[in-house]
């Protein structure tokens, strides 16, 4: 039998309450398809972790990850014990770096039986392919001075490698979808990298003649997400601008508390990494209501790249069946648990 090694990292938060549901779904969907078992080893990296050690993940951390199959990652952040730029890029951001996971995979569809927030959504399925390894999200830059004559500098970093590599995963994705990308840009206002963004968009765009393209300025795609979600089909977007994007495609399908995502490594050489678009939701931690569904969705995801897709469709099948009747949690408007829409998904797995 097929053993699938995960590194486990519940993080801070609602990522302690909804990795451990996700887990019991994959345990599940692994029995059902009885060819292939999960063995979780969980590490408790946090901001806990860090108060007691003085750093977010022991300095071997990611020699200890990279042996494991893939990581699953709930999320990082507690403000109230560590500064947010120090737990982040600590843990999270760390990890997606020191593995090359140059790609996150977001996807946002309407789930049925959720009522989106938008009056009259069309049937919109898009994914945003958000370039996870540089851009604005850059630790070029620094502080100088005091007071009135302080400066920070914050640079934003855009390799034509990095850049390139994106764009073309993207086009690979239309190939599988409807064939159409479009680029998120801002080159009217920002005058050297979305310039050249738009360059390298438009070379790449040249090795994919079958493609239709579009460019808009990340404002107004903005906008268009809420006005017209269902004309988008691959979105291809910066660090900064991918994040953004996706967290508005999580609020139209209904709550942040849905939307998955994959930090995808392309070169082969290391793990990738399988967290939710959310964060840590201190504001409801400990409630037992955080919603399930972005950290199985995710899931999902991992079990796409693990090559076991036919798993992955079923999974995501449940939540669809779970959605449909509305045993939701209280951000889609229901009054369900974490645990009641967990233990829903997996009867409806069971069937
Ligand atoms: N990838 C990661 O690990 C991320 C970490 N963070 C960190 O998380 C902390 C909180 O950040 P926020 O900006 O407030 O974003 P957040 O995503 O944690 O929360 C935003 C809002 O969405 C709700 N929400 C999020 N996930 C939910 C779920 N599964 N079920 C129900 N409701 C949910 C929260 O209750 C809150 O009202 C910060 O420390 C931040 O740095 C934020 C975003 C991503
Ligand atoms: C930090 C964060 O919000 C993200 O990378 O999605
Ligand atoms: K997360
Ligand atoms: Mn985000």
């Amino acid at each position: 039998m097929k053993k699938w090694n995960i590194a486990s990292i519940p993080g801070d938060g609602i990522g302690k309450e909804v990795v451990p549901a996700a887990e019991q779904v994959l345990h599940t969907i692994a029995d059902i398809h009885g060819g292939f078992q999960f063995e979780f080893t969980s590490f408790p990296w946090s901001s806990e972790y860090y108060l007691e050690h003085g750093v977010m993940m022991p300095e071997d951390g990611i020699q200890t990850l990279a042996s494991f199959d893939s990581i699953f990652l709930g999320a990082v952040g507690n403000e109230q014990l560590v500064p947010d730029h120090v737990s982040l890029w600590g843990l999270l951001i760390k990890i997606r770096r020191e593995f090359e996971q140059v790609i996150n995979m977001r996807p946002a569809k309407v789930l049925p039986g959720i009522a989106s927030p938008l009056a009259n959504p069309n049937q919109f399925d898009f994914v945003v392919v958000r370039e996870n390894s540089e851009g604005e999200y850059s630790s070029s830059g620094g502080r100088i001075g005091n007071g009135e004559e302080e400066i920070a500098i914050q640079n934003a970093v855009f390799t034509r490698k990095g850049t390139e590599r994106a764009m073309r995963f993207a086009f690979e994705q239309a190939k599988k979808r409807s064939g159409h990308v479009t680029s998120a840009t801002k080159s009217n206002g920002i005058i050297h990298s979305m310039p050249f963004w738009d360059e390298v968009f438009n070379d790449v765009s040249q090795d994919y003649p079958e493609m239709t393209t579009e460019s808009q300025h990340i404002d107004a795609l903005a906008a268009f997400l809420v006005t017209k979600p269902e004309t988008l089909d691959v979105v291809v977007a910066s660090n900064l601008f991918g994040d953004i994007l996706t967290d508005i495609g999580a609020g139209i399908m209904g709550s942040i508390g849905v939307a998955p995502a994959a930090n995808l490594n392309v070169n082969g050489k290391y793990p990738s990494m399988f967290e939710p678009v959310h964060g840590s939701a201190p504001d409801i931690i400990g409630k037992g209501i955080a919603n399930p569904i972005g950290q199985i969705w995710t899931a999902k995801m991992m079990l796409d790249h693990l090559g076991e897709e036919e798993s992955a469709t079923k999974v995501l099948e449940a939540i669809e069946q779970v959605t449909r009747q509305q045993m939701v949690t209280p951000d889609l408007g229901g009054n369900c648990t974490t645990e009641e829409v967990t233990n829903a998904i997996i009867q409806e797995l069971k069937r």
